[in-house]
């Protein structure tokens, strides 16, 4: 009965329904208390205290965590022992012990690094990001965010390099089947070869009075293989497009990203304008709507970007619910009126999919670079983590809005890296100096 309360409160949790997980998770926890078997009372515990902590009833959540880390413990379970831990960390946040909490928290989330559990720290790092930020403590909430990003983009290299290869397998199969076509129409085009040799022989043989037939045939032969070689070069140009493409949106993929960067970055070092996008509480919407309507949404918001950009600027589906843009160009003034641009281009009108109207609002970081006033030369995966960290602090200050980089107060990569590590308080600070734009209406904004 446990186990099925467990599994209950799990499912409701994921729904969001937080009364009725509570109400479940304590009944698994009186059944697992009844039959007194420490692994089952330890998942219990554990599971009831981060029901607790979601409540936001950090008393019971801190009280129940030190009864499953006494357990833990007890039994030598290291892996309860860190997730119990993690939630006494958190508890303590919500009750504005910050940094004591702070600190349990980022302890046990190295433990778990330690262990390799490294999509499970990621974890860790997003829920103390979103604690931090609930406890309004911004500066706190953007570091653990990009600690949050820089492990789990490494899980998704992990995981993509994974389905990469599938990736790759199926492309490999389309591959051979689109190269046993060309292979086809490379033998038919040597068959034709073959034929007009024939038929230069024939004319020859019967040549004199025919000369002036056999140059026409002869010109006809060469006719059908020019078209056959030109149809060849079309295949391998499809082929390479399709490759380049998500299919979704249409834009551009991240593959075709890193051969395009190459021409703006020089030796590396990257210049232009930098946008990142991700659009706010999208999780939301393929909830309420169902996964057909945020695909609707992702392909309208690519259109709209698109529709308001030149063709030469790259729009490029960056990740789920993210879009990366790339300019050609150095002006952080016209960057921002692009930004604003952008924010009120995403939100109205609001998006239709069959008889619903879904609005959508975004997050929006971005930067120009060299940066500004130093003139300081980053490569790009430098740039997009510097614009990465400012989108996350558009979230972090409200969402519907865009943050840009106007000047750093630093004379090298790493005097950059380090303003970064510390954004918000460098921008307290006055170290960086930020052009903070907001959506010009914010309908359906729900913050937290
Ligand atoms: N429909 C649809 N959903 C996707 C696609 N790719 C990713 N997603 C979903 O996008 C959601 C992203 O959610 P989160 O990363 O939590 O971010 P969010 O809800 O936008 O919240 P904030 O970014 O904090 O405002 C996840 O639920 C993904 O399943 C896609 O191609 N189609």
């Amino acid at each position: 009965m446990s186990i099925l309360y467990n599994s209950r409160g799990m499912i409701y949790s994921e729904l969001g329904d937080v009364r009725t997980a509570g109400e479940a998770m304590q009944l698994a926890l009186d059944y697992a208390r009844k039959t007194g078997v420490r692994s089952m009372l330890a998942l219990a515990l554990g599971n009831a205290a981060d029901s607790q902590l979601r409540k936001g009833d950090f008393q019971k959540a801190r009280s129940l965590a030190e009864e499953a880390l006494a357990l833990a413990q007890a039994s030598h379970d290291l892996d309860s022992e860190t997730l119990a831990r993690q939630n006494i960390g958190m508890a303590k946040i919500g009750l504005k012990q910050i940094e004591e909490g702070k600190r349990e928290v980022i302890a046990a989330i190295g433990v778990a690094e330690d262990q390799g559990q490294m999509a499970s720290a990621a974890d860790g790092w997003l829920e103390l990001a979103q604690q931090l930020e609930r406890m309004v403590d911004l500066d706190g909430a953007v570091q653990a965010y990009h600690h949050y990003r820089k492990l789990s983009d490494q899980v998704m290299r992990d995981d993509s390099r994974k389905a990469v290869l599938e990736t790759q397998a199926r492309f490999d199969n389309e591959r051979q089947a689109k190269e046993i076509d060309l292979l086809n129409q490379g033998n038919l085009l040597k068959a034709e070869q073959v034929r007009a040799g024939d038929l230069r022989l024939r004319l020859w043989a019967a040549l004199g009075g025919c000369v002036v037939l056999s140059g026409i045939l002869m010109g006809l032969a060469y006719q059908r293989i020019r078209n056959t070689n030109r149809a060849l070069a079309l295949s391998n140009e499809t082929l390479k497009l399709q490759g380049e493409r998500d299919p979704l949106t249409g834009l551009a993929n991240r593959r075709h990203f890193q051969s395009a960067v190459k021409r703006l970055a020089d030796k590396g070092r990257f210049g232009g304008t930098v946008f990142l996008i991700d659009i706010d509480h999208f999780k939301r919407i393929n909830d309420s709507y169902g996964h057909a309507a945020g695909d609707a949404v992702l392909v309208e918001v690519a259109r709209r970007l698109r529709s308001i950009l030149r063709d030469e600027d790259l729009v490029v589906r960056w990740g789920g619910e993210e879009f990366l843009i790339v300019l050609d160009a150095h002006q952080v003034a016209s960057a921002g009126i692009l930004a604003q641009r952008l924010l009120d281009k995403i939100a109205h009108p609001p998006i239709s999919h069959g008889e619903t109207l879904i609005t959508v609002t975004a997050s929006i970081g971005f930067a120009s670079f060299p940066l500004a006033p130093h003139g300081v030369v980053l490569a790009w995966e430098r740039a997009i983590d510097l614009v990465d960290t400012v989108m996350y602090m558009a979230k972090a200050h409200g969402r519907n809005r865009a943050f840009g980089v106007a000047a750093m107060a630093a004379l090298d990569e790493a005097g950059v890296v380090d303003l970064c590590s510390r954004l918000e308080a460098a921008w307290h600070g006055g170290e960086v100096t930020l052009q903070a734009l907001q959506g010009t209406s914010k309908t359906e904004e729900s913050g937290r």
